[in-house]
């Protein structure tokens, strides 16, 4: 078991890691998700012990690891670039932790150790015909393999992953992420994924720790973050479809049904709706509304109830299903911010690789303008005609003031 309290990470004044506290159960795979930037190689890093907190405590199995040295905790950490040792075969590369490993104990008649127990992982990953070859004669998947066959090798107590598939290409990365669930599934070794890629996440773990600028926004299996978001960080960032932020406030309204007021146009959530009495509470505040895709359906532009209105901006044609672009009057606004303000960030040390992805998120993002709503591909809606959509109240997520949901 993998435990954090309160773990922060100050790099000058910047927190990077602030106040995480998260328990990953023996035997379960744990994902962090967030953008890039928000503190998950730090997260894992101070985990294994190559950083040292700033405050806060990691516990593995309920022992406090602040005197525990990285070599000594017992975990394996496979990195976004796997560099092997160019000059040792695929085999030495992956017997490599044991014979420099830790425990000096083990020296003594490693080579028969190694082979066995090395031919054993490889096969188990699927490179067992390749233990003679060396680096530069493999792909990239096959080096990944052997990131991850040098990291179970030593039987460790736990994996951390950081990123291990995002230099493959998709088809190999969807293979390969496959493969590795079922890997820690079968040896049933605590896992720890870093990952940015919300399908990965989706797909490979037991539960999710939502991260953004250091922060946990929610912990919960993937259905839970994503069907249930408790902010609107989460509601924007995990999400199947896109997601349109608007500007609203409630109202109450009449014989007890409250008033969604979206600017020019409006939302009636009748008194029988379980949410109706919590908006009535709190008439005249300000709200931000989620409007996902899985909340819309189209609907005759007459229709009563539930229903936003607009026209067509454009139509993406997926095949099975279209998706209709929708431009309304309602105020859009941009999804919560992701990086740290720029001025803080040029105090730091250059890295460069940091620097370079980061600089994608410097400028606040855009916000989604159009109301994005999947109909059925057969009837195609033309261009600047008018559309509407009737709003699944369920589904529609709230926001207060300072991004919680209103539940
Ligand atoms: N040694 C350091 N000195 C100063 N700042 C650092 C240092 N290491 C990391 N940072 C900063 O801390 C923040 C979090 O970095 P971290 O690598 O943990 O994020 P991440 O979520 O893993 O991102 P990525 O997906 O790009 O790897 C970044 O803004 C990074 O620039």
């Amino acid at each position: 078991m993998i435990e954090t309290r309160d773990l922060t990470k100050a790099y000058g004044r910047r927190m990077v890691v602030d106040h995480v506290t998260m328990t990953v159960e023996q035997g379960e795979f744990i994902a962090l998700l967030g953008p890039t930037g928000c503190g998950k190689t730090t997260i894992l890093r101070l985990i294994a012990g190559l950083e040292d907190p700033t405050s806060g405590v990691v516990l593995l199995d309920g022992v406090d690891t602040s005197q525990i040295p990285a070599r000594d905790r017992g975990l394996a950490m496979v990195f976004q670039e796997f560099a092997p040792y160019p000059h040792m075969s695929v085999a030495e590369n992956i017997a490599a932790p044991m014979r420099f490993g830790a425990s000096g104990a083990e020296t003594a008649g490693t080579k028969v150790l190694d082979r066995q127990r090395v031919a054993e992982v490889a096969a188990e990953l699927g490179i067992g015909s390749l233990l003679d070859r060396r680096p530069d004669q493999l792909s990239g998947g096959q080096r990944q393999r052997v990131a991850v066959a040098r990291a179970i090798v030593r039987r460790p107590r736990a994996f951390l992953l950081d990123e291990p598939l995002s230099q493959l290409d998709a088809h190999l990365r969807i293979a390969l992420r496959e493969e590795i669930a079922a890997l820690a599934k079968r040896l049933g070794v605590t896992t720890i994924y870093v990952t940015h890629d919300q399908s990965e996440a989706l797909m490979l773990a037991s539960r999710i720790v939502v991260l953004n600028r250091g922060r946990v926004h929610q912990i919960g299996t993937p259905q839970e973050v994503r069907t249930d978001p408790d902010d609107v960080f989460v509601a924007s960032f995990v999400s199947s479809a896109q997601t349109t932020l608007v500007q609203g406030a409630v109202y109450a309204g009449k014989d007890g049904a409250a008033e969604l007021d979206m600017g020019s146009q409006s939302i009636v959530i009748p008194a029988s709706d379980p949410a109706a009495a919590g908006l009535v509470a709190r008439h005249t505040e300000r709200v931000t509304v989620a409007l996902r895709s899985e909340a819309m359906r189209p609907c005759p532009v007459d229709a009563a109830g539930a229903v936003l209105r607009g026209t067509v901006a454009f139509v993406e044609d997926l095949g099975a299903e279209l998706l209709v672009h929708v431009a309304t009057d309602l105020v859009a606004l941009p999804p919560p911010q992701r990086a740290a303000p720029v001025v803080e960030r040029r105090r730091l040390n250059p890295i460069p690789r940091q620097r370079q992805a980061e600089a994608a998120f410097e400028e606040p993002e855009e916000p989604l303008r159009h109301l994005v709503v999947r109909a059925p591909s057969g009837a195609r809606p033309a261009i600047g005609s008018a559309f509407a959509v009737e709003v699944d109240l369920r589904r529609l997520f709230l926001f207060d003031r300072n991004g919680y949901r209103l539940r």
